[in-house]
């Protein structure tokens, strides 16, 4: 199913409600049909005195955001998540209470430690969680471990991302979920492949390795390239994303797949049908 084809209407509460995504999501939900059911704020912060729906430029739904993910959730069926690991995972723990029978996480940033733990909460929750929602992406990535499965050890690999100067992960989760296909397609993991940073005077690439670069510039929304190089050529790969309610809308897509849903960790690509690939 793509973002714009109808789906039966259900009810959402999404964290971060007046963050960058935490708006983008309210939109793209009204926009659906959707219901938006509750919200939540970072305690101590707020905004609390504002309507959920006029905080993403929408109309009053009689909705204020709340610091308890149970209170938010109350008549919620799907937790939409784009916020910081501490307050996903918190989210996470309180949701056992609640009626939600799905989870969708975007938060990026987490530790090998915190990710162990959202893979034991979906023990009892239906969980999609995916470093980017946007359609290309997730295609980049399977192109990403097919070229890296083709172009072998002699070809060196490496990522670079751009994002807003706010942003305080990096890698981003897609330059990692990239790497990660990459080592895919090298038949690794991640962990075994992944280039320290190359600075100071001993930082010669290792052959074999999956380096990264990181720029954090203005306002750009997200840019990534996986560039694979020979000594007489260099294939590029890459992405730009145009508008953050790409991530929205994908985030929603996956809302409505995991709603219901036995319980369970899935990516993207189960939701896109690319798993596999
Ligand atoms: N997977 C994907 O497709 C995408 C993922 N992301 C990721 O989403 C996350 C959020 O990004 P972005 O929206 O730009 O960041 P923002 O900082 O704009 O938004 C995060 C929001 O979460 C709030 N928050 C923090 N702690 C809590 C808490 N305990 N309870 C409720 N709300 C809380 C913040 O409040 P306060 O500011 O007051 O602390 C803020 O409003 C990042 O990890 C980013 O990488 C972003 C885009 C796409
Ligand atoms: O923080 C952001 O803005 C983004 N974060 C995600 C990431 O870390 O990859 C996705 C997107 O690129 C925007």
């Amino acid at each position: 199913m793509t973002d714009t084809e109808a789906r039966t209407p259900f009810s959402v509460a999404i964290a971060g409600v007046a963050g960058r995504m935490g708006r983008q999501l309210v939109a793209a939900a009204l926009d659906e049909g959707l219901v938006v059911a509750g919200g939540t704020e970072a305690p101590g912060k707020g905004p609390f005195d504002r309507d959920i729906g006029e905080l993403a430029g929408r109309q009053a739904l009689g909705v204020r955001p709340v610091t308890d993910p149970v209170a938010a959730a109350a008549n919620a069926d799907v937790w939409i998540d784009f916020t910081r690991p501490e307050a996903t995972l918190a989210a996470l723990n309180s949701l056992k209470h609640t009626r939600v029978s799905g989870v969708v996480i975007g938060t990026t940033g987490m530790s090998a430690a915190e990710e162990k733990e959202v893979a034991r909460a979906a023990e009892q929750l239906a969980i999609v969680k995916a470093g980017n929602f946007s359609v290309g992406i997730n295609l980049l990535q399977a192109l990403t471990r097919i070229a890296a499965s083709r172009l072998g050890e002699g070809w060196d690999i490496e990522i670079l991302e751009t994002h807003h100067r706010r942003k305080v992960d990096a890698p981003s989760g897609t330059a990692l979920m990239l790497g990660e296909a990459a080592a895919e397609g090298r038949g690794s993991g991640l962990d075994d492949l992944r280039a320290a940073p190359y600075d100071g005077p001993a930082s010669a690439r290792v052959p074999g390795q999956i380096g990264f670069s990181v720029r954090r510039m203005g306002d750009v929304i997200g840019e990534h390239s996986v560039s694979i190089g020979s000594d007489r050529e260099i294939l590029t790969l890459s992405h730009q994303a145009l508008d953050r309610a790409v991530f929205a809308h994908g985030a929603l897509q996956a809302a409505a797949w995991v709603k219901g849903r036995a319980p369970g960790l899935y990516g993207m690509d189960d939701v896109l049908g690319l798993s596999g690939n």
